[in-house]
């Protein structure tokens, strides 16, 4: 199987997608053969460029330019194929966009060049002597694989994971001729005459999965359904569509984590307590007594942290503090930035990605803020759990899927401030208690959110689509799969 991704946290995060493509493949790799597919960013060539060696090549196609394939094993034995184009990929800023946060004009070619490598693989023509049996392709970048399998998808299954439905890689229609797409294989067009990569994939996909159970039924109507709903409900009539909910990865472990300078377990609230202080310390926070808010999030609509801006002074006037940490959208960026100045000593903000810092924050922090209008799955509220950081959050999405009302956090109902309001005089009410709190943070630190569940869920999909595929004959006589029968269907 390859599993192709346009970020991994060994390499280069922007977001969940990051975390989800260091750990789905090392959790699949105990069932399959498994190899992985990014760019050669820079970051990428500074992790594995002495110890990679070439072992393919794609043609030009249209405007997309050849590119070689490398290979590389990471330490715990993951292979690693790189896609290398030194004017595609080897810029300085994150996978989709400049340093200042201005996506690349040309990123149409350059994660059509990812798509079209990944099925050139899939299809032995990028001269390697290992294929895959399926491809795994993440969000919009890599859907166009489905297209360039040209026919050839029973052969070469794909699994089109949706991390996020409202970003769909649209293009005005003049990008169809430069990527490839004849008139009569041409992307549905919308009422604005434009091209969507994660629309082809969509319809193409030999099967869709999404990030949460509940996420996968919200996208099939609106809003959450961003204009594909219609879509999407005719996969999921098929039978073609599915819900996941991600794990996390080990390494969030606040016993055993090198970011906190005082490790901690369940019931070992005074050491809690005291990475409570040295947070505050760290942030420049006045040392006080009442509950610490946290926000640890891409700085973009989707999250709501508008809400959180407008009840800050609720959680001050209360005896609260606040502690933001983010990138994104300059124009939210930039209205958070002016909240520690009325509130100097009580609200800290901090504009940029530290993984380091975010540990702390979940370690030292009561309670993680997630207003989000929607959210696929969210990882944040899951680290938090696993640190006794309770989260209080919009109930949507994967959030639903993964928090416990009272027990293990806090849900409320619509993603408006009023809510968010009554949402946070329960969370001062649990904080005024010890006795529950503690209780509350020790039902959510017992939670288990691993990889090895989702792991086996993902492998298992695998299996029940290469079980299926009609040109597989030996594929007949696989073992049964074992795992709950949640796709009966296939
Ligand atoms: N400034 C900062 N400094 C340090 N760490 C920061 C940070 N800002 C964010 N993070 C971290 O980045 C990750 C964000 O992951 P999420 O899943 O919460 O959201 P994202 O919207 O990026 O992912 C999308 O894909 C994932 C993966 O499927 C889905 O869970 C999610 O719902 C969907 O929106 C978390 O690990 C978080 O702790």
């Amino acid at each position: 199987m390859l599993f192709v991704t346009t970020e991994m946290t060994d390499f280069v995060k922007a977001g969940g997608l990051g975390d989800v493509s260091a750990a789905l493949p090392r959790a699949v790799a105990r069932h399959h053969d498994v190899r992985v597919l990014i760019p050669g960013y820079p970051n990428v060539l500074a992790v594995v460029g002495k110890s990679m060696r070439m072992v393919g090549k794609t043609r030009g196609y249209h405007k997309l330019p050849a590119c070689q394939i490398a290979e590389a094993t990471l330490s715990d034995g993951l292979g690693v194929l790189v896609l290398c184009n030194a004017d595609l990929y080897e810029r300085e800023g994150s996978p989709y966009a400049d340093a200042s946060g201005h996506g690349w004009a040309d990123n149409d070619i350059r994660f059509a060049t990812l798509s079209y490598a990944a099925a050139e693989i899939a299809l032995k023509h990028a001269h390697m002597s290992w294929q895959p049996d399926l491809l795994h392709l993440n969000d919009w970048p890599c859907a166009l694989a489905t297209h360039y399998l040209d026919g050839e998808s029973e052969a070469v299954p794909t699994v089109l994971t949706i991390h996020n439905l409202a970003y769909q890689g649209v293009f005005p229609a003049s990008a169809a001729a430069h990527i490839g797409l004849s008139a009569r294989r041409r992307i549905d067009h919308d009422r604005h005459g434009r091209i969507s990569f994660l629309h082809e994939g969509i319809a193409k996909a030999t099967y869709l999965s999404t990030v949460s159970e509940c996420y996968a039924k919200q996208i099939t109507e609106p809003p959450c359904g961003c204009g594909l709903d219609v879509l999407l409900r005719k996969r999921a009539s098929e039978g073609r569509l599915t819900g996941i909910v991600n794990g996390i990865d080990h390494s969030w472990d606040p016993q055993h984590d090198p970011a906190l300078r005082i490790p901690f377990a369940i019931g070992e609230w005074d050491k809690r307590h005291e990475n409570t202080q040295q947070l505050r310390d760290e942030l420049g926070l006045r040392q006080q007594d009442g509950p610490l808010f946290a926000v640890i999030s891409r700085m973009v609509q989707q999250k709501g942290v508008d809400l959180i801006y407008e009840a800050a002074p609720q959680i001050i006037a209360a005896g609260g503090q606040l502690a933001l940490i983010g990138r994104g959208d300059p124009a939210i960026e930039h209205s958070i930035a002016r909240l520690p100045r009325r509130f100097p000593g009580r609200v800290v903000a901090h504009i940029g990605f530290e993984e380091g810092l975010a540990r702390r924050m979940f370690a030292g922090a009561d309670f993680l803020l997630m207003p989000s209008r929607y959210e696929p799955c969210g990882l944040s509220q899951m680290y938090a759990q696993a640190y006794g950081c309770l989260p209080v959050a919009h109930a949507t999405g994967g959030l639903i899927d993964t928090i416990e009302d009272g027990i293990t956090g806090l849900l409320f109902r619509d993603a408006t401030v009023s809510e968010l309001r009554r949402c946070l005089q329960r969370a001062f009410r649990v904080f005024a208690e010890p006795l529950l709190l503690n209780a509350m943070r020790g039902a959510a630190m017992l939670e288990k959110h691993g990889w090895d569940v989702p792991g086996r869920q993902y492998a298992t999909l695998y299996s029940r689509i290469l079980l299926k595929r009609p040109s597989d004959p030996s594929a007949q006589s696989a073992p049964p799969v074992r795992e709950k029968d949640v796709y009966a269907h296939l």
